[in-house]
């Protein structure tokens, strides 16, 4: 599977806490973030992360265009509700994708918990089926 991991500046401790917390499961699989966020995954977690541009700088956007092209199968994207964002078009446009193209999503570390166990216990395999059945 290729999960999206992305997280605002106040969430990014979060983040690492999940990370770390459902690592055996993370390793699994293919690992994409923005830029900060992943480096933070990269250094604190050790798992391997392909890293797009920094959120502000168009990494939410890139996020957004994999999922478009049908090559991310879930995003968690701890955002900030608290904090403006000079970017905040480009947060929901990919939350917008993500609903478009019917990717689980997860905004908070409470659902993120939720769809990283869903993961471990196999309820994701249904994209597995959908992605042989797309190259039919
Ligand atoms: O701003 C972000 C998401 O909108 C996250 O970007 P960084 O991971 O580069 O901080």
């Amino acid at each position: 599977m290729n999960i999206a991991l992305i997280a605002h500046d106040k969430k990014k401790d979060d983040m690492i806490k999940l990370a770390l917390a459902y690592r055996n499961i993370l390793k699994n699989h293919n690992l994409y973030a923005t830029g900060t966020t992943g480096k933070r995954i990269i250094e604190e977690t050790g798992l391997k992360v392909t890293r797009f541009k920094s959120g502000p700088l168009g990494g939410d956007q890139q996020i957004g265009a994999f999922v478009s092209e049908d090559k991310i199968d879930m995003v968690i994207f701890l955002r900030d509700p608290l904090t403006p964002q000079p970017h905040e078009p480009d947060v929901s446009a990919l939350i917008r994708l993500s609903d478009v193209y019917e990717i689980p999503l997860a905004t908070n570390i409470g659902t993120g918990e939720l769809l990283l166990r869903g993961l471990g216990e196999g309820f994701l395999d249904w994209r597995n089926a959908h992605h042989l059945c797309s190259r039919l």
